[in-house]
């Protein structure tokens, strides 16, 4: 493999499932390009097709067309024993940890080892003793499932899944059934192996908030295809997929501040030189000097109505929620000046805004009466 090939290639995989009434076509002639080291993040809504383009990597689902390489092997062409051992290179998690009830902690990580791995007996054992304390477990190694919280029996998983040292390691919504300390506590131990053993990682989720906390790269999926994809940060300041801003919303409450923003009545009539913005940046620009520049270049007044700044991949990302007013032209002049600085403007209409949260209202309200 060459020294800068990426360690997962999929080029134009298409998985197609035909059943008696129906053919689904899951996948949809999807490329993509996994780097060795980075958490890549595969987002979407249940039945874009997550699950079954990363059950690709390691063939558990073969593909219909297109070519699946990892670390320099053509898996499309491996069976049996070949296979087999490409495999345990790919270690997997998921939601439900699929650990075995009536085998110990110990013994569960134990299992992968007993398929074939040359270490000796007492190797073994030390292999187990060791994966254990990487997930910080050691002590449960007599326990059986049943004594373990989610978070733990999750962390069992990872402990077998890396019981051959991979190289990847793909997570299928493995924090989507624990509550949110537990899901962060999950990740930072991804975040850390990542660190420590170099781990590739592929992190499938439908919670923006999982990627946003410790991936490098996203990609979004819908209905079988990547409709976006990027490094965290530019998916994150510049979104240009209606889908990705959604799951980029509701990871950062935007939305529910301008909600609550539009429902007030000073908001609702706003004079013909006032205009209700979000201001959204990456990296450099920071509230203070931007806010100050609008009056002092401009004599345009920001009114702030709400903010956050969050810390991704050790650069600000910063939500800005402003009233702007000012004489004649000048908040245009204002705005395209904040353009120039690299600051993505959304220009909220109160009255389209409003007719578009009741539309989604009513939407919703149609779903869960379907869904009772
Ligand atoms: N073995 C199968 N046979 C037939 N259809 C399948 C099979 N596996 C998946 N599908 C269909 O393929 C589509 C994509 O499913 P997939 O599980 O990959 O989506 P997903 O994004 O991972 O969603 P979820 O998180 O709900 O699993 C769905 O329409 C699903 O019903």
């Amino acid at each position: 493999m060459a020294a800068n090939a990426p360690i997962i290639d999929l080029k134009g995989i298409d998985v197609t499932f035909k059943e008696a009434d129906r053919t689904v076509r899951a996948v949809k002639n999807v490329d993509l390009e996994v780097a060795k080291g980075d958490i890549y993040g595969i987002v979407g809504y249940s039945g874009a097709g997550k699950s079954t383009l990363v059950r690709v990597i390691n063939q558990l689902q073969r593909q219909t067309s297109g070519k699946v390489t990892v670390s320099g092997q053509n898996m499309g062409a491996l069976k049996g024993k070949a296979l087999r051992q490409a495999r345990t290179k790919i270690g997997m998690i998921f939601q439900h940890f699929n650990l075995m009830n009536e085998r110990t902690i110990g013994d569960n990580v134990m299992f992968p080892l007993l398929l074939g791995s040359k270490l000796s007996r007492h190797d073994k054992q030390a292999k187990v003793d060791e994966l254990l304390d990487l997930v910080g477990l050691s002590e449960k190694k007599n326990d059986y499932p049943a004594q373990l919280s989610g978070g733990q029996k999750q962390r069992v998983a990872i402990a077998r899944a890396l019981a051959n040292d991979p190289e990847i390691l793909i997570s299928d919504e493995a924090t989507s059934a624990l509550d949110p300390k537990t899901t962060s506590s999950i990740l930072d131990l991804l975040k850390n192996l990542n660190e420590k053993l170099g781990l590739t990682v592929v992190l499938i989720t439908h919670e923006m908030q999982a990627v946003k906390s410790i991936c490098n790269k996203v990609a979004v999926m819908q209905s079988g295809e990547i409709v976006e994809r990027g490094d965290l940060l530019t998916i994150f300041s510049k979104p240009t997929q209606q889908l990705t801003k959604e799951f980029i919303e509701t990871s950062s409450q935007i939305d529910a501040a301008l909600a609550n923003v539009v429902a007030q009545p000073s908001i609702q009539h706003l004079q013909a030189n006032e205009r209700l913005v979000v201001l959204s940046y990456a990296g450099a620009s920071t509230d203070d000097p931007l806010i100050a520049q609008l009056y002092e270049q401009f004599k345009v007044t920001p009114n702030i109505l709400f903010g956050n700044v969050e810390i991704l991949q050790n650069t600000p990302v910063g939500n800005l929620g402003l009233v702007l007013s000012g004489e004649g032209d000048a908040v245009d002049k204002a705005l395209a000046y904040v353009k120039e600085q690299g600051v993505t403007v959304r220009q909220i209409n109160v009255a389209e805004y409003q007719a578009e949260l009741a539309r989604k209202a009513a939407e919703a309200d149609t779903n869960a009466e379907g869904e009772a």
